[in-house]
């Protein structure tokens, strides 16, 4: 009886999408009809309509990664956005990287990257892949950083370095290989901060992270290239998602504004 009602509901309201919002197992509520059902998450007068409904009934969840390189301005973005309701932030787990069990595996790696790379990576690794598979209450989650990144940026730049040994690095790209083949880690949009790495050692100098005195220039450089690499020229590894890239060298009150002109595109991310 449940399945005949599905497919009553699907012939009477699938001719009302337009073909390209469709896929085999999503559909996109988009008819201004249905509108008080949806939830404005705009606090400016446009209101968003973000509801997807997955074949069981269930409200489909958007997940947007913002992505960037170190210091660009990420928190300071998901801190805007995390204003909005409806919209659920998750932060780096920095502060696990500072201390796990009393031990600080960032600090480490900054002080001995070829001793401490892989104890440090192994952790970020695990605890983004937590971060992923949290349930989440809200329909939008905007996620600072992931899996991927942790991935695709820094364990290669430790390895491109020649600060990780090839076994360390064989050894985290088995288990990297592993959780994405067998873990689902859903992403519908990445927003990109493109900054250059000169604003970010400016902002890196000016937030005074203590592990992080030690980083040059050159380091920033070196994540800046990666994240080129795999986010604007697709020259590195598979991307996920489509990317939203927001210049993100303003300063803060231009980039609110830019947040603010790019709300909608972010938010209807799954559509
Ligand atoms: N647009 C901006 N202009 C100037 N300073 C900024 C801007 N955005 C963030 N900052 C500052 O730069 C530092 C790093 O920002 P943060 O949001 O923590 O970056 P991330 O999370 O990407 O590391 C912080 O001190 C923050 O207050
Ligand atoms: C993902 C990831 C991060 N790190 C380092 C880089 C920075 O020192 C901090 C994160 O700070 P940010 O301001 O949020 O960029 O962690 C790392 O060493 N390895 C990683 O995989």
């Amino acid at each position: 009886m449940v399945v005949n009602l599905l497919k009553g509901f699907c012939r009477a309201v699938l001719p009302l999408y337009p073909r390209k919002a469709l896929s085999t197992n999503v559909l996109v509520r988009r008819t201004p009809s249905l509108g008080k059902h949806l939830i404005g998450l705009s606090r400016s007068s446009t209101s968003v309509n973000h509801r997807k409904l997955v074949r069981n009934g269930e409200e489909k969840k958007s997940v947007i990664w913002i992505e960037g390189n170190i210091a660009s301005g990420k928190t300071t973005c998901l801190e805007y956005f995390s204003k909005t309701s409806d919209i659920e932030v998750l932060t780096e787990p920095v502060s696990k990287w500072r201390n796990v069990q009393g031990c600080n595996p960032l600090g480490l790696m900054y002080q001995d990257p070829s001793r401490w790379g892989l104890t440090h990576q192994t952790y970020v690794q695990l605890t983004m892949l937590d971060r992923h598979v949290l349930p989440t209450a809200s329909p939008i989650r905007m996620m600072e950083r992931s899996i991927y990144s942790a991935k695709y940026i820094f364990v290669e730049n430790l390895y491109k370095s020649g600060k990780m040994p090839e076994v360390d690095f064989a050894v985290l790209s088995e288990w990297f290989e592993w959780i994405i083949k067998n873990i689902a880690i859903p992403v519908d949009l990445i927003v990109y901060l493109q900054t250059s790495p000169q604003t970010c050692y400016k902002r890196l100098k000016q937030r005074c992270r203590e592990e992080e005195k030690v980083i040059p220039l050159e380091y920033l450089e070196s994540i800046h290239n990666l994240y080129e690499d795999w986010l604007i020229h697709h020259k590195s590894f598979e991307v996920p998602a489509p990317v939203l890239v927001i210049p993100a060298d303003h300063d803060l009150k231009k980039m609110l504004h830019q947040y603010e002109e790019n709300r909608e595109k972010i938010l209807m991310a799954h559509c």
